[in-house]
């Protein structure tokens, strides 16, 4: 399995899309990343889960380069965010923030017109994928105003900006909340196919665990750092589990059971105390992949994670130990 996963991984920074290393980011006292390491490799999807308040948003925004991070180092397509000429913020790179962005008085079509112009797109370009977005996303008719559109439609159209100008790197922060089963996997399907060019790559935050099989690589993160990492595949032989699910969960009870055996309560303590807990430097390194961690050798993590866990299993489902 190890050689599986060696296979997975990219041969040399230049085929890294992102690479965060090391990476602190707080809110006033308030660690929000701690020690965080992830790598997402070149024209793959990675799926990064996690239970709500974990700090995924805040990653994603020090990555797109509207959060500075506090320590450590992430590069974005080969430099750091907001790198003077480097357009990270900006047209390599598509972004849907989780809380939306749009103006109300626009129309659809106003809206990604404004997008287009942004990011330097001809009128003949932008007009062929508004057509395009509106078709493929099942948006109502582009002379709509977006105050007059439900939030789901508003998010499909926060979408549709992301996607306009086709960037070589796709910063999703839930875009299938509020999305009907249908064309949630037809946005997963897009995703699959436009990295298969090579030439794109996405990350993307999910509370539809399963919904991340269809990633290339997924990340767990919990209480601002990334506990798992690796191929869907990879995750789930490594904990014995026959979903991404059950392999969190049972990722979430060794954890616990590390953490009974160091003498933490069993509940833990809230995710601020936890944040807060400082981390030897190998507690940082996710479980799998890119470190040499094994099961043998998991970090010892404060025992709040079950319960927040089950935050973001669908259906509020839990497993059986
Ligand atoms: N601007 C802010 N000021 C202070 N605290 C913040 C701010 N933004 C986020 N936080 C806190 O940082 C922590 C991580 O938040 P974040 O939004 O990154 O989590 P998340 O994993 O994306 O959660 P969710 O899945 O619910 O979106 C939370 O405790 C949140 O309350």
């Amino acid at each position: 399995m190890k050689a599986d996963l060696e296979a997975s991984l990219p041969s040399g920074p230049e085929d890294l899309a992102i690479q965060c290393r090391d990476v602190g980011r707080s809110y006033g006292k308030m660690k929000v990343l701690n020690n965080l390491n992830l790598t997402v490799p070149q024209g793959q999807i990675y799926g990064l889960l996690g239970p709500s308040g974990c700090g995924k948003t805040t990653l994603l925004k020090c990555i797109v380069g509207t959060l500075k991070i506090s320590r450590g180092h992430i590069s974005v397509l080969g430099k750091p965010p907001a790198f003077p000429g480097h357009h990270v913020p900006g047209r390599m790179v598509g972004y849907m923030p989780q809380e939306l962005a749009l103006y109300s008085e626009f129309t659809i079509s106003d809206t990604l017109t404004f997008f287009g112009r942004i990011h330097g797109l001809t009128s003949k370009e932008t007009k062929a994928r508004t057509d395009f977005l509106i078709d493929f996303l099942d948006l109502p008719q582009k002379h709509s105003l977006v105050r007059n559109l439900s939030g789901g439609q508003k998010r499909r159209v926060s979408l549709g900006a992301a996607l306009l100008q086709n960037p070589e790197l796709l910063i999703l922060d839930e875009p299938t909340v509020g999305v009907d089963p249908v064309l949630r996997a037809k946005i997963w399907q897009h995703l699959v196919e436009i990295v298969k060019t090579g030439k794109v790559s996405v990350i993307i935050t999910t509370h539809y665990i399963e919904e991340a099989r269809q990633a290339n690589m997924v990340g767990l993160m919990r209480n601002g750092r990334l506990l798992a990492e690796g191929t869907p595949d990879a995750v789930m032989k490594m904990h014995n589990a026959a979903t991404l699910e059950h392999a969190f969960l049972r990722l979430c009870e060794t954890s616990d059971q590390l953490g009974s055996k160091r003498g933490d309560s069993p509940e833990g303590g809230p995710l601020e105390n936890s944040q807060s807990f400082e981390s030897r430097p190998d507690e940082s390194l996710p479980i799998l992949a890119v470190g040499p961690g094994t099961p043998e050798e998991l970090p010892k993590y404060s025992a709040d994670w079950k319960v927040r866990a089950r935050h973001v299993m669908p259906n509020g489902e839990t497993s059986p130990p």
